[in-house]
């Protein structure tokens, strides 16, 4: 399908005094690719993806699907996005096939027997019986709700998806249907998708690239399988080293110190790394400490999708962090 591309997207909050939520960020999702999309609340991950239905106030920068400029008006949205909470989506008073029936192009059928069977197609395409058009979303486990969402999205023949956080709402034991569902139904229909998620373990199952954000901006990059199992940035690590158990193998590292600082304040973000207060990789490598305090290191960048990180210390063969803390 078509290439989802943010171009130095930046999102300031609030006045003189506000904060910059999203800083400069350039992402790339390939056609028919997942980019999983993963950091720690506040990062910015839902105000990035919101920039690009303009549900977020974009100060700089612009987002493209296929080359085009999204904020050039269009005929239809081919951009969609499923949210955590699928009541944001459905009105709660209006049965699940209006819902999705609504989100039908105009135009695009003729006659209510043709969106009538529109409607039990997409209720099919996410594994739901036909008959549940006459529902009330109250009448729907969560799981189901989400499901309806992403019908609801898919009602708009999207090119490309946007998925924040859709499972994190849901029963752990529900949570796997809904990924199953998403990733066969990207696939089916070879969808674009950025996929953000705080969970490394759903990242990982369902993501082709990871990007990973700290503090407003991405700071490694790279092939899904190649950022987790050999991670270059120490905030990808301490992520990494945070998640459950199951995930550990994937990541052996010699214990380090532990970043225990609180997250930084958006509204003054440190000079320099970013993530300096925190990074337990600085101090053991004194001499170069100064350029974590004072030089920004460049961003990761995504348009072929290398593996990089946003790290002075970031390149395995030299000085990497892997080095310095095994040493
Ligand atoms: N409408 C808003 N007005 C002001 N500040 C906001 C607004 N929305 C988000 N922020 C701030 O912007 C920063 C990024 O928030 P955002 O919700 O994008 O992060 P996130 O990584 O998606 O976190 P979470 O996983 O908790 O949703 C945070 O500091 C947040 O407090």
């Amino acid at each position: 399908m078509s290439e989802l591309a943010f171009e130095a997207v930046s999102v300031r909050y609030g006045g003189r005094h506000g904060l910059t939520a999203v800083d400069g960020v350039s992402l790339t999702v390939p056609a028919g690719k997942v980019v999983g999309l993963v950091g720690e609340s506040g990062s910015g991950k839902s105000t990035l993806a919101r920039a690009a239905v303009g549900l977020s106030p974009v100060s700089a920068g612009r987002v493209l699907l296929g080359g085009v400029d999204l904020r050039t008006p269009p005929r239809r949205r081919p951009l969609q996005m499923v949210f955590q909470d699928p009541y944001s989506s459905l009105n709660p008073r209006m049965s699940i096939g209006e819902s999705i029936a609504e989100a039908i192009p105009r135009g695009a059928l003729r006659g209510r027997a043709q969106r009538k069977a529109e409607v039990a197609r997409l209720l099919e395409l996410v594994n739901l019986d036909p008959e549940r058009a006459a529902h009330l979303p109250g009448q729907l486990s969560g799981g189901q709700r989400q499901r309806v969402a992403l019908a609801r999205a898919l009602a708009g023949r999207p090119e490309a998806l946007i998925a924040d956080e859709i499972t994190s709402a849901l029963d752990v034991s529900v949570q796997g249907t809904v990924l199953n569902l998403v990733r066969s139904v990207q696939r089916r229909l070879d969808l674009s998708m950025l996929f953000i998620s705080h969970d490394l373990a759903v990242i990982r199952y369902l993501s082709d690239f990871v990007a990973v954000m700290y503090l407003g901006r991405i700071v490694e990059t790279g092939p899904a399988e190649q950022v987790l199992a050999d991670p270059r940035h120490p905030y990808t690590r301490d992520l990494l080293d945070a998640a459950p158990s199951a995930y550990k193998p994937l990541f052996d590292r010699a214990p380090g110190p532990i970043a225990d600082a609180e997250p930084p304040d958006p509204h003054h973000p440190p000079a320099g790394c970013r993530y300096h207060p925190r990074c337990p990789v600085g101090p053991l490598v004194r001499a170069d400490r100064e350029s974590c305090l004072t030089a920004d290191p460049a961003s990761a960048t995504t348009p072929r999708w290398r593996h990089t990180a946003s790290c002075h210390f970031s390149e395995p063969e030299t000085t990497s962090p892997r080095t310095l803390t095994s040493s």
